[in-house]
C-alpha cells in the first residue's frame, strides 16, 4: 500500500514560518512508522511572484490527487495593488472551489491554561468547545455578478449573495452529522429578516433537520445577534452552521474566545473520494500576519492543530490527533507563550520555532 500523501502549500507571510513547525511533526511521524509522501508547492503571492498566477494549474491538479492539502496563509501588502483576478487570496478561493470543499470546520476550544488570558471572563470561556461549520464554496465570495462597474459618474462595487437549496442542504447535513458526535445541538445563523438567501437557508436547514435529524436540537438565530451571543455566553452553542461570509467573521471572533487568532485551526472538507475519505484542505484560520512576519513571533499552534485535524479526518489517526492536541495542551500548561499569548499573568516567552520544538518534545515524550 502506498504512503498517505500530503501537499504542503506554505504560502506567504507567516505561512512558511508556522508550516515549518508542522513539517517537524510530520517528519517525527516518519520515525514512528507512519511515513507521509510530502510534496511542497507555491500558492498565493509566492506563486504569483514565480508564475504570474496565485495558483498554477499543476498545483491545482496535484491538490486534487493527494489525500490532504496543508496550507499556511496567503496575501500581504505587497500584493494590494494587483488586479483582483491574480490576488493571492484568489489562489485559495480557487482551491476551495475546484476541490469543492463546502464544509469548513472551525473548532474553537479554550485550553484551561489560557482561560485567564482571554479578553472575556474566565467562567465565560473555561472549558469552551464549539464548532463553527462555515459554508465555503458559495455565497457572496463566489456569487455572480461581481466586479466594479461604472454607473454615471461613479463606480459601483458589486458582489452577489447566492445560495442554491442543494448547497445549503449538504452543509446542513455536515453540521447535523458533527453534532451527533458532539453535544447534539445545532444553531443555524443567517439574516432571514433582511435577506432572501437567509430565508431559504432557514427553510432548508429546518427541512433537513425535520426529515433526517429530528433527534438533534436545532435553533435559528440572526447572525448579528449570534455574534453578540458568541461574546456574551458562547457555551450555549455546540455546532454553529452558517454561510461563507458570516462564518468568516464569526470564526475570527470565536478565535478570541480561545485567546488568540493564532490558536484556531480549520478543516475544509468535500465529498468522499474513492477511498471513502473526504477531499480535504487544512489551514489555520488566521492570515499571513504581515505585521509580525519574519520575526519569529507567529504562534504555530493553529497550524499544528490543523494538522491534528488532518490526522483525524484524512488519515484515520484519531488517537494520534488526540496525542498531538494533548501535547499542545501540555506546553501551554507548562507556561510557554508566543507573543500573542503573553498577558499580565506572564509565562515563558518563546519564538515560533521554540513553540514547535516544545510541542514535538511533548508529543514524543
Ligand atoms: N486563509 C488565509 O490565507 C487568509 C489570508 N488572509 C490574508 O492575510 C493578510 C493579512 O490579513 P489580516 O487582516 O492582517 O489578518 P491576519 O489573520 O493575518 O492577522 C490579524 C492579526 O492577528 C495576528 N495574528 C494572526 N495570526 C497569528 C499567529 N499565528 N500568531 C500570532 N499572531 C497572529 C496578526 O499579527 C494580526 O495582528 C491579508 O492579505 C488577508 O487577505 C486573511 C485571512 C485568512
Ligand atoms: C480567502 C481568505 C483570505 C478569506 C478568509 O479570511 C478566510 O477564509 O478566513
Ligand atoms: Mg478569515
Amino acid at each position: 500500500m502506498s504512503n498517505p500523501s500530503i501537499l504542503i502549500l506554505p504560502g506567504d507571510g507567516i505561512g512558511p514560518e508556522v508550516m515549518a513547525e508542522v513539517r517537524k511533526i510530520i517528519d517525527w511521524f516518519g520515525t514512528q512508522g507512519t511515513t507521509f509522501d510530502v510534496s511542497e508547492d507555491l500558492v498565493g503571492g509566492a506563486a504569483y511572484d514565480k508564475h504570474g498566477t496565485p495558483l498554477h494549474d499543476d498545483t491545482m491538479a496535484r491538490a486534487q490527487e493527494v489525500d490532504a492539502v496543508l496550507l499556511g496563509a496567503v496575501g500581504g501588502p505587497k500584493y494590494d495593488d494587483l488586479d483582483f483576478s491574480v490576488k493571492p487570496e484568489r489562489g485559495l478561493l480557487r482551491l476551495r472551489k475546484e476541490m469543492d470543499l463546502y464544509a469548513n470546520l472551525r473548532p474553537a476550544q479554550c485550553f484551561d491554561a489560557l482561560a485567564d488570558f482571554s479578553s472575556l471572563k474566565k467562567d465565560v470561556v473555561a472549558g469552551l468547545d464549539i464548532m463553527i461549520v462555515r459554508e465555503l464554496t458559495s455565497g457572496i465570495y463566489f456569487g455572480e455578478p461581481r466586479g466594479i462597474i461604472h454607473e454615471g459618474n461613479e463606480r459601483v462595487g458589486i458582489n452577489t449573495q447566492r445560495y442554491t437549496e442543494s448547497e445549503i442542504d449538504r452543509v446542513a447535513r455536515s453540521a447535523f452529522e458533527l453534532a451527533r458526535r458532539r453535544g447534539n445541538k445545532v444553531c443555524s445563523m443567517e439574516k432571514a429578516n433582511v435577506m432572501e438567501s437567509g430565508i431559504l437557508w432557514r427553510e432548508v436547514v429546518q427541512k433537513v433537520h425535520d426529515e433526517d435529524y429530528p433527534d438533534v436540537e436545532l435553533s435559528h438565530m440572526y447572525a448579528d445577534a449570534g455574534a453578540m451571543q458568541l461574546c456574551r455566553w458562547p457555551k450555549q452553542f455546540d455546532v454553529i452552521v452558517t454561510d461563507n461570509l458570516f462564518g468568516d467573521l464569526l470564526s475570527d471572533a470565536a478565535a478570541m474566545l480561545t485567546g488568540s487568532l493564532g490558536m484556531l485551526p480549520s478543516a475544509s472538507l468535500g465529498a468522499p473520494m474513492a477511498n471513502g475519505r473526504p477531499k480535504a484542505l487544512y489551514e489555520p484560520v488566521h492570515g499571513s500576519a504581515p505585521d509580525i512576519a519574519g520575526q519569529g513571533k507567529a504562534n504555530p499552534i493553529a497550524c499544528i492543530l490543523s494538522f491534528a485535524m488532518a490526522l483525524r479526518y484524512s488519515f484515520d489517526m484519531g488517537e494520534d490527533a488526540t496525542r498531538l492536541e494533548r501535547a499542545v495542551e501540555k506546553v501551554l500548561a507548562d507556561g510557554l507563550r508566543t507573543a500573542d499569548l503573553m498577558g499580565p499573568e506572564g509565562g515563558t516567552p518563546v519564538s515560533t520555532s521554540e513553540m514547535g520544538d516544545a510541542v514535538l518534545a511533548a508529543l514524543s515524550a
